[in-house]
Order: C-alpha cells, then structure tokens, then sequence
C-alpha cells in the first residue's frame, strides 16, 4: 500500500434516540441555527418536530431553509447562503440524506466566501472556510454524514459535479436507525445499491498488498448482500436497518481505501447521466456499474476474480479466470434485480438521443477519467450504448 495520512474529523453518534447529543453537540458552536432539510418526509415521519424540540430546550433561534431537491441544486445552496449571511447564522444542521447534507456543506462554505458557490463547486476558487455544521441523517446511501465531499446540480448549464474540502466534513452526525424506517421501498433499494456502488469504486485499483482493505470491502458487500433482502421482507426491523446504516458509513467515510485511490469512473459517468436527466443517483449506479465492470474487465481479470469467488461465491472450480470474473460480473446484476433496482437506461425512458450530450459530460472537467483504467469520451460511449 502507499503511504497515507488518516484523519476523519466527524463525530459519529449512532442508535437509538442519539437525537437527544443535539442539546449538547448544538451549544458548542452557537445559538443562530439554520435547519436544512428537503421536501418535508421529516415532517410527516417526525423528526423535524423532535428536531426542533431539542433546538428550543437549548434556546437557540431557529431559522429554516426546506425544499433541497434530490440531486440538490446549486440555486437552493445560493439561497442557503444568503440566510446565513443576512442572519449571521453561527451553525447548520442538515436534517435528511445525501442531498440535504451535500447542500448545507455548499451553503457552508459559500457562507465563509465572497466567491459564487458554483465556482468553487467547479474547483475555479477554493473554499477556505465554512461554517461548522452536523447532520442528522435519514436515509443509508452516500456516507455524506462521515466525509468533506459534495455533488451539486446546476441546471442552467445541465452539469452535476463532486468537490470536497478539508473544511466541509460534519462536526458530527447522528445516525439513528429508526429515523430510516419511513424510507419507501425504492429509496431503501438505491440507498443500498449506493453503499455497494462505494464500496466497489474502491474495490477496483492496482495498488499492492491491500489485504485488510480487500476484507473490510468484500465483509460490507456480503454484509449488504445478506441483508437487504430480509431489511425489504421486514423494513421496520430495527437491527436490519442498523446494519445499513453503518455500512453505509463506513463505505465511504475513507476508512476502506487507506493507501490507495479508488476507481470512481463509474460515479462520474452516473453524474453525467443525472445531470441530463435527474434519476436517482442509485439507480443510475446500478444501471451503469455492471456495464463499466465488462468494460474494463482485461485490465485486472484476478481483482475481478476475487470479486466473484469472496463476494458471490462462484465456484471455481475447473474454471477459466475470465469465465469466473464474467460470473462475479453477472451475479451483482442478478442481485441488484432481484431487489428491484433498474437494469437499463431505457427504464428512466433514456435512449440513443442523449448518449453523446452525456459522454460529453464525463470529460468536461478532465480529458480522461477513471483510476483502475482511464477512460475517455469513446468509452463512455460505449458504456452508455451497452446500458440502454
Ligand atoms: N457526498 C457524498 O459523499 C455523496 C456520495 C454519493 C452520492 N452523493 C449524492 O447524494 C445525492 C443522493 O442522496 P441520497 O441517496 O442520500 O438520497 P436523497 O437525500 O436524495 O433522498 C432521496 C429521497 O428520499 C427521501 N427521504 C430521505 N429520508 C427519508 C425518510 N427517512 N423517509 C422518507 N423519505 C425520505 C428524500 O426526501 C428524497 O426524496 C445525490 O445527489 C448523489 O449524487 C453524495
């Protein structure tokens, strides 16, 4: 492995009624808090109510910004910072999931700038402070509670990007798996094919002797794996969500890739997708990740191999490497089905008319992209022809 540095900054506080750290998390960073949160399931499953009980029991002022879209999008972090800057607000509290959370870190640290958020979301201008925030997470998927990156939306120009600074991780978060239970079905399904997504991007890279990390991957994915199932047969069993809910975290909080850089190519070609046609950032992944796993398939076949026999338990037996790679390959799409998540872009009525505007998109920032094989504009078309 290379050598590295490890420093995860956010407190995680995990179970259940861990609301109540609010009342002594909030205090430490002040009294001026701006509740942000998206379409309103916190308000009809309950949390916002508790939410703000806990924020009045400490007597701090209360301020909201609602209405952080799926995908949320750099007009709703602009909107987010000009509260923060008119009401000198001291601390922001992301109620919600990936989206809400992805948000208030661009609200963050749009709040500590003179620059526009979208440059900064674009890398133009770097973020050299924010305002301290915490989270409370309501749905399992992107790991947002434990780390500094970001995905904003802007829908004027139709692109969809990551950033992250040193300034934009959570002071803390708190998980706590009932929060998760009123999630419908569909977002349960493509929060865990998310976690599985993460966790595969760092899968695939070519460092040596990552063992333990190669473990603590292929224990996740057949953790998820058992799980998920018996989570949709009984979504309101409290352990089956706790299970989620921590592998979640731990699949993208930069614990599973110490010394070494993950692939990510994948994450880039589902964000050129959604930022043309606004999917659910899961189901993009599970349409795609299979179709980018053949693609690339030559460039490692014993990675992919390990893959199948640790995770999928392909016999080997008798075998060809490739036969048992192509096996692994196929049974994370029969999983990924059988729990109901897409198989195509033809499923979100995407076809052939869209296919060059989105492999244009991927190599908007950088010419090629992808770290287990660079890819460039041609791949990402192919892997979009071999998703429809
Ligand atoms: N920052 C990161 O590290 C990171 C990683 C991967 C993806 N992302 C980004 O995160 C976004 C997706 O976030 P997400 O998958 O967490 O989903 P989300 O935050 O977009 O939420 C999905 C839907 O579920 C609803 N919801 C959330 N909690 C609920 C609950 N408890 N009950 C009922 N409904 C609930 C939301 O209102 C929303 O409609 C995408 O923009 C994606 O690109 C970020």
């Amino acid at each position: 492995m290379n050598n590295f540095t490890y420093h995860n900054p956010t407190k995680l506080i995990f179970g259940k009624g861990q609301l109540e750290a609010l009342t002594t998390e909030v205090p430490v960073y002040g009294k001026k808090v701006l509740i942000v949160y998206g379409g309103g399931s916190i308000k009809r499953n309950g949390i916002y109510d508790n939410v703000v009980e806990k924020l009045n029991e400490i007597g701090a002022e209360v301020h909201e910004l609602s209405g952080v879209e799926p995908n949320p999008r750099v007009t709703t972090a602009r909107a987010g910072i000009e509260i923060c800057k008119k009401e000198g607000i001291e601390f922001l509290l992301a109620v919600g999931g990936g989206s809400t959370i992805d948000c208030t870190k661009a609200i963050a640290a749009g709040a500590k700038s003179d620059a526009d958020i979208w440059d900064i979301v674009t890398k133009k201008v770097e973020a050299e402070d924010a305002l301290p925030f915490g989270t409370v997470l309501t749905i399992a998927a992107t790991g947002s509670e434990m780390n500094r990156g970001s995905v904003i939306t802007n829908w004027e120009l139709n692109e969809k990007h990551g950033w992250g600074s040193p300034h934009t991780s959570p002071k803390f978060s708190i998980l706590d798996p009932t929060h998760t239970m009123s999630l419908p079905r569909e977002q349960t399904v493509y929060g865990m094919v998310d976690i599985m997504s993460h966790v595969l991007e760092h899968y695939f890279h070519h460092t040596s002797n990552t063992p333990i990390q190669d473990r603590f991957c292929e224990g996740i994915l057949r953790t998820v794996i058992e799980t998920a199932p018996k989570l949709l047969d009984d979504p309101e069993n409290y352990e089956y969500r706790e299970t989620i809910m921590l592998s979640g975290t731990l699949a993208l909080n930069d614990m599973l890739n110490m010394g070494y850089q993950g692939d990510w190519a994948t994450h880039n070609l589902e964000h050129a997708v959604s930022a043309v046609h606004d999917i659910p950032h899961g189901g993009g992944l599970a349409i795609l990740f299979p179709n980018w796993m053949t693609h690339v398939l030559d460039e490692n076949i014993a990675r992919f191999k390990q893959l199948a026999v640790r995770v999928f338990d392909v016999v080997p037996n008798g075998k060809a490497d490739r036969d048992i790679a192509e096996e692994g390959i196929m049974k994370l799409r029969e999983f990924w089905t059988s729990i109901g998540a897409p198989d195509k872009l033809a499923d979100y009525d995407i076809d052939e008319s869209t296919v060059e505007t989105m492999a244009g998109k991927t190599v908007q920032v950088r010419e090629e992209y992808g770290n287990f094989k660079k890819l460039n504009k041609e791949d990402s078309k192919e892997i979009y022809q071999a998703s429809l």
